[in-house]
């Protein structure tokens, strides 16, 4: 049985789970997913190595959410650094899905970058679940983008 851990805040303006949730669903209908909702960033990385260690998770997908503020921005630096220490502890994916309140111009714009990037890195997570390390192979070098359009290989 294929398990995966989703990890969500309260802190969040949106509700990213919610969507990443989906694309698992329909992408990998036989995983059982468990969720687990933490007040902000920095209890993500105990919720993550619950899940992996604890819960026996196969792979964990994070959802952040970042204030404007330099406080914030250590407080996801912190997280992003428990989530790195847990990955080589662990030897199992963390995809980390975090959005920076003040990397879009309006409210509306980091709404759709929120649901792009749950969606987007929602998919990485199956695919490298499902199929292994050579799953996004195909993919390298090609500028794909989570939470705005890909930008493309320089060359071809
Ligand atoms: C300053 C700060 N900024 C954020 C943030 O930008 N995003 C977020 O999700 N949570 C933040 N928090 C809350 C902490 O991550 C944590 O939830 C509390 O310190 C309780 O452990 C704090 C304290």
């Amino acid at each position: 049985m294929i398990k995966i851990g989703v990890v969500d805040t309260t802190f969040s303006r949106v509700d990213m789970a919610k969507y990443a949730i989906e694309v698992i669903e329909e992408n990998l209908p036989e995983a059982e997913i468990i969720r687990y909702t933490v007040p902000g960033i920095k209890d993500i990385p105990v919720a993550a190595r619950r899940l992996l260690i604890d819960e026996g998770c196969d792979a964990v997908i994070t959802l952040g959410w970042v204030g404007p503020g330099q406080v914030d921005k250590y407080s996801y630096l912190a997280m992003s650094v428990g989530l790195i220490m847990l990955q080589i502890m662990t030897g199992k994916h963390v995809i980390d899905v975090t959005v920076h309140e003040d990397e879009a111009g309006d409210l509306d714009d980091l709404y759709n970058i929120a649901v792009d990037r749950a969606r987007k890195h929602a998919l990485n997570l199956v695919m490298l679940v499902k199929y292994g390390r050579e799953a996004l192979t195909q993919y390298a070098g090609k500028g794909l983008r989570q939470g705005r359009p890909d930008e493309g290989p320089i060359k071809e």
